[in-house]
């Protein structure tokens, strides 16, 4: 099997007339943070997009964990085990944190409708299972004492880590986030660091990032690819991307 968690090769996603993702590779490593950076409008999101089944990629392929997953829809991929955050906060926020997480299993379960009319033993055991993890997910995000508030009275910060506890207790090989540090303050970024880097060196997952916090991107990142104008620009580890001339030129330099 291919040592890569999920390659992407030859990437293409065209809007009419406007080539948004032109001829993208990446390769994830297990246990690898991997950032995507570009100016605005480079492509980064909808390169996320066609990676996670949001859109059907007009070319290239995309395979996780050496099986090809570029078409299918976004519930099959997650239920392979890539799931993703968006740019925008999409909690169900009239319901409890602890609610999240539970409805986050649902699907994962594999309850049926008999095991839930009688209750039996494994159905039982099921829910019991779901509850341990959220209530562990939530410890990790330390949002354990907010369990039961509506998950719309938490501070952003807080439903960003949120929504990462919601993505985990699926039990996920690969977390994609789309710009988890927009709009947190100093402290809730230090906090999210740190989070990012404890599920990769603890939970043995990879983290596919999208982010425009240069500091956070640097200082966590194993690997970064840059695109600009949905073409790919450069390619390596932090030192390499900071020295880069290209880069320097398309981006960093604009900051
Ligand atoms: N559904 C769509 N239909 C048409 N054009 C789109 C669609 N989604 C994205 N685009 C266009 O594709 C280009 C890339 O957008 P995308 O959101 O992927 O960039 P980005 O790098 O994520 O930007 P940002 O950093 O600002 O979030 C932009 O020109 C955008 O307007």
């Amino acid at each position: 099997m291919s040592e890569n968690l999920l390659d992407v090769s030859g990437l293409m996603m065209r809007f009419g007339g406007l080539l948004a993702v032109d001829n993208v590779s990446l390769q994830v490593k297990p246990r690898q943070i991997h950032s995507i950076i570009g100016p605005n409008g480079a492509g980064k999101t909808t390169v996320f997009n066609c990676i996670s089944g949001f859109y059907k990629p007009t070319g290239g392929e995309v395979h996780y964990r050496g099986k090809p997953i570029q078409g299918m829809s976004s519930n099959h991929i997650s239920l392979q085990g890539l799931v993703r955050t968006f740019q925008h906060v999409r909690l169900f926020a009239n319901m409890t944190v602890i609610e999240n997480l539970l409805v986050a299993q649902h699907r994962h379960l594999n309850t049926n409708y008999f095991a839930g009319l009688v209750k039996t033993p494994s159905y039982r055991r099921r829910q019991r299972e779901a509850m341990d993890r959220a209530e562990h997910w939530l410890r990790q995000v330390n949002l354990l004492e907010f369990a039961n508030r509506e998950a719309g009275n938490l501070s952003y910060g807080q439903q960003r880590r949120l929504e990462i506890a919601r993505c985990m207790v699926t039990e996920p090989g690969l977390l994609m986030l789309d710009e988890p540090a927009a709009g947190l303050n100093p402290k809730e970024t230090s906090e999210l660091d740190q989070l990012i880097v404890r599920l990769r060196d603890e939970q043995d997952i990879s983290v596919l990032l999208i982010e425009h916090d240069m500091g956070l991107v640097m200082g966590i990142s194993d690997h970064i690819t840059v695109i600009n104008q949905g073409a790919p620009l450069a390619n390596g580890t932090p030192e390499q991307i900071r020295e880069n001339p290209e880069v320097i030129k398309a981006y960093l330099g604009e900051s």
